[in-house]
């Protein structure tokens, strides 16, 4: 008769399981709350205590942890030694093994979790089976998911055992649990003791979407989300409607909100193409602020993504139902709105809260051989502290115009020059080599718009070049971090042509 030792904290199935393996002519041994819902069923179970010879102790602590356990699951079948330790100790040897955790991510997940109900939901006996048996693939059966239980019965109906295929199958995915499980355990006591980079990092994602491809065609890709969200997300977001996200809208989608989330006393439309944003709108309904973002560059929106601060209304749905466009970002359509909407079947509807929250703490970027962590490029801006550096300062609208690009240009590739006013973007140059190129494209795109208009700089201008470039397109307001060895060739350039120029003593570089 074979045995199979059942421990589970989330018993549903449990029951029709045990079943089956009787009837494939199983013995079962279980733990406390296990055991007597097998019981209760009428089912002949073997309580482990009657194994160990030891009671359950310390709340539960300590159950399964006794070599008449583990002997009997990480015993070599084919060593002869271990054979006859195995006899010379009574140890009866295990075959199957289904265990599931106590909830320790439900547990960190309420709010206002107590640090003591953390700890007592970090299971120690359980991953230990788990481990055992999963090192010992070769001859245990492990199932730590119920999606498992039926490839295993089926398996064991048709061959009486499991292949060998299956049972390395599921070692290698109880391996990943255990260690999904413990990456948790230590993320949240990290957080606990206040480590920001500790000398070992243990992140765990789960895949949430398996993408048709990634950045191009021929790159394989797949979508993994946090087991935890922090916050309202691209992969937490409702998709209403349309096709599957790809691998590059993911991306766009993420950039359109990560720009939206800066605007929340006004309306503000986003439009994103390639991670940057072509056009940025702010107004007083979100029709007007859809109609500034699209008037921004009515040329590059084509195929964009389109992030919005408030509700898509009829009004707006009727602009957007006549464009060609790939995602759009909203936290709710109105009724008629998703009825227009969803008429273009390729047009993908997502749907998340946006509220103006901060984006995530930390950001990181994969490079060859490693992983770049810094925390997330937010600073409170205070525009009283800007320091105006040229003989005349900036109007209270150009003021206003400033703070708004200078919103703007933190979220565009380095090197960033964006241009307009106090609610709209004209101009965008991004992701140069120089900073007078950068202009040069913004200046091009903006044509007659760049008269009067203002200009922010997401970094340090090294030669006053760009300044000369701004004067002579009509550029009267200019706001960068300062910090350049020749600042004061920029601040004569400004002052040559009337420009207001302030420093900011920020600089948002963007890779
Ligand atoms: N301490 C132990 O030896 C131990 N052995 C198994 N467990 C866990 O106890 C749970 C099942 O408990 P019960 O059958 O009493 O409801 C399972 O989630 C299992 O992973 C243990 N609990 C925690 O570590």
């Amino acid at each position: 008769m074979k045995r199979a030792l059942i421990s589970v904290s989330d018993k549903t199935g449990i029951l029709e399981l045990v079943e089956q393996l009787i009837a494939l002519n199983f013995e079962i041994v279980s733990t406390g709350g296990t055991k007597e819902l097998i019981a209760e069923a009428g089912l002949p179970v073997i309580g482990i205590e009657e194994v160990t010879g030891f009671p359950e102790m310390l709340d539960g602590r300590v159950k399964t942890l006794h070599p008449l356990i583990h002997g009997g699951l990480l015993a070599r079948r084919d060593d002869e030694q271990h054979m006859a330790a195995v006899a010379a100790h009574d140890i009866t040897l295990i075959d199957l093994v289904v265990v599931n955790l106590y909830p320790f991510q439900a547990t960190i997940s309420k709010p206002d979790v107590a640090l003591a109900d953390a700890i007592e939901n970090i299971d120690i006996g359980g991953p230990s089976m788990l481990r055992s048996a999963a090192k010992n693939y070769q001859s245990v059966t492990v199932i730590a998911d119920a999606a498992d239980y039926d490839v295993v019965l089926a398996e064991l109906r048709e061959h009486d055992d499991t292949t060998f295929a299956t049972r390395q199958r599921l070692a290698a995915k109880v391996f990943r649990h255990t260690a999904a499980y413990d990456a948790l355990i230590a993320g949240y006591l990290t957080t606990v003791v206040g480590e920001e980079y500790p000398e070992k990092l243990t992140l765990t994602y789960n895949r949430k979407q398996a993408l048709r491809y990634g950045e191009n065609p021929h790159q394989s890709a797949s979508f993994y989300e946090e087991p935890i969200a922090t916050q309202a997300s691209i992969a937490t977001a409702d998709q209403l409607h349309g096709k599957e996200l790809s691998y590059n809208n993911i991306r766009d989608a993420d950039a359109a909100l990560q720009i939206v989330q800066e605007f929340t006393t006004e309306a503000a439309v986003v439009a994103v193409k390639h991670m940057n944003p072509c056009g940025v709108g702010l107004s007083t309904t979100i029709e007007a602020a859809f109609l500034k973002a699209y008037e921004a560059d009515p040329t590059s929106i084509f195929g964009g993504v389109l992030a919005f601060n408030r509700e898509i209304d009829l009004a707006t749905a009727e602009h957007l139902s006549k464009m060609f466009l790939e995602i759009l970002i909203a936290p709710s359509y109105s009724e008629a709105a998703l009825e227009l909407l969803t008429q273009k079947k390729n047009l993908r509807l997502l749907q998340l809260p946006i509220d103006g929250a901060a984006p995530v703490s930390h950001v990181k970027t994969s490079v060859a051989g490693g992983l770049l962590i810094q925390s997330s490029d937010v600073v409170i801006e205070d525009e009283s502290q800007w320091e105006v550096v040229t003989e005349v300062a900036p109007t209270a609208e150009q003021l206003a115009a400033l703070a708004f690009q200078w919103k703007v240009v933190k979220h565009i590739k380095s090197n960033a020059i964006v241009i307009g006013d106090h609610q709209q973007t004209v101009g965008v140059g991004a992701g140069q080599m120089n900073r007078v190129g950068a202009a040069k494209i913004a200046f091009e795109q903006a044509g007659e718009r760049t008269q009067g208009a203002v200009l922010a700089s997401d970094a340090f201008f090294p030669m006053p070049d760009t300044i000369e470039e701004a004067a002579k397109v009509g550029i009267r307001a200019i706001v960068q971090p300062g910090g350049s060895m020749k600042d004061q060739a920029s601040i004569d350039e400004a002052n040559k042509h009337g420009i207001a120029m302030v420093f900011t003593r920020v600089r948002h570089f963007k890779h």
